[in-house]
């Protein structure tokens, strides 16, 4: 029987205005602050070959739910922590649970049983909840590059997805360690990206479907609403046509937001839709020399998107390649890439954290 584990920081469950229940923060938080650790009620991996066939991952899959099954039937607390989660129908009027009934130390008190979920009701749970370690905005310490991995840990499941989120997860070991990938306020839904977000409108729409919902998140909104969306859509056929020149992109929509006067976080959101043309230019010497004089600088765009949709991997990246090909030459940028690199993997642990990460007697000092 897993031993659950939990180290709550600064998050509490509350509705969500995206859609059902969300994970919001409780105080004010930096970029890099630890928010939650917690470990998996179950999870399978295994080490794939590279020409690993759809069987394999149906094993994986099949292990983790007879094992989900297995504890659920076992464990009251197991099931009845199961059953808070949702299977995507009715989200809306799902009850929103208190957050003490997550800690460790309410196990003792959770000996009143709860209905026990049957295998339909389970297996749609698990499809709307069930967190692949690969995926995106997530990162996996100490495991080797070919192995796939599927789990469930329940109180990350409260976490909705937004265009612009907030937080990454870390997995290490059977946890997942959720950190703010940007100053959070207290307040504030902490929303992940279950897909990348650095991507236009028409491509997030086809993947949040494939997700099995429609996304609802403010930068969706925002650029539904725009009432130059034919022009952008355009600006999107051709990136999608595959244009030689992306500085081409760039520039054309760079004049747009002059003219469409976008402002402050706006720039933002469309900078990061259109984030395939900006890096391919940034990180070309040759497109570069052609744009570098016509287009925003490099460092206007690294902060207004991440202003927008917070730290990210292929954005450090760009930034770090930056820096190599120009030179350190910088406390600013330096201090710049430290941030980001603090919004992408998150800080260094606190003790409390570290505690539930290797299961120490919380007592002890
Ligand atoms: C892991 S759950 C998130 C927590 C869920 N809201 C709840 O009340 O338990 C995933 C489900 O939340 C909903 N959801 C998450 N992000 C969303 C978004 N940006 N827009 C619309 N629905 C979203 C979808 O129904 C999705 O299947």
């Amino acid at each position: 029987m897993p031993e659950l584990a939990e180290y709550i920081g600064a998050v509490e469950v509350k509705k969500s205005e995206i859609s059902g229940r969300g994970l919001f923060a409780t105080k004010n938080v930096e970029s890099g602050t630890l928010l939650l650790v917690t470990k998996a009620i179950a999870v399978d991996r295994a080490v794939m070959p590279q020409d690993s066939s759809e069987n394999a991952q149906l094993v994986i899959w099949k292990n983790f739910i007879d094992k989900v099954r297995n504890f659920a039937t076992k464990c009251d607390r197991i099931n009845s922590l199961i059953s808070k989660l949702s299977n995507s129908e009715d989200e809306d009027s799902m009850e929103v649970p208190n957050i003490e009934s997550f800690r460790p130390e309410a196990e003792m008190n959770s000996g009143i049983s709860s209905e026990k979920l049957d295998v339909s009701k389970m297996l749609s749970i698990l499809d709307v909840n069930s967190i692949l370690e690969h995926s995106i905005s997530s990162k996996v310490l100490g495991k080797n590059v070919d192995y796939q991995g599927v789990g469930l840990w329940v109180l990350a499941s409260f976490i909705n997805h937004s265009c612009d989120p907030n937080v990454r997860r870390l997995h290490v070991g059977d946890y997942v360690v959720i950190h703010a990938s940007r100053d959070v306020k207290a307040g504030e839904e902490l929303n992940i990206a279950y897909f990348n977000v650095l991507s236009p409108l028409e491509d997030r729409i086809e993947m949040a479907k494939n997700w099995g919902f429609s996304c609802k998140c403010r930068r969706c909104k925002f650029e539904d609403n725009l009432c130059f969306k034919q022009e952008m859509r355009e600006i999107e056929t051709t990136l999608r046509n595959g244009v030689v020149d992306m500085g081409s992109v760039v520039y054309r929509l760079e004049e747009g937001l002059r003219r469409w006067m976008v402002r402050g976080k706006g720039k933002g959101y469309l900078r990061a839709s259109f984030w395939e043309a900006y890096s391919k230019v940034f990180d070309s010497e040759k497109l570069m020399r052609k744009w570098g004089r016509k287009i925003v600088p490099f460092e206007t765009v690294v902060d207004s998107v991440v202003d927008a949709v917070g730290s990210d991997e292929q954005i450090l990246k760009v930034f770090i390649e930056g820096l190599k090909r120009n030179g350190i030459n910088g406390v600013v940028e330096m201090e710049k890439g430290m941030k980001l690199g603090r919004g992408v993997y998150g800080k260094i642990m606190k003790k409390q954290a570290m505690r539930t990460l290797i299961q120490f007697d919380g007592t002890q000092e």
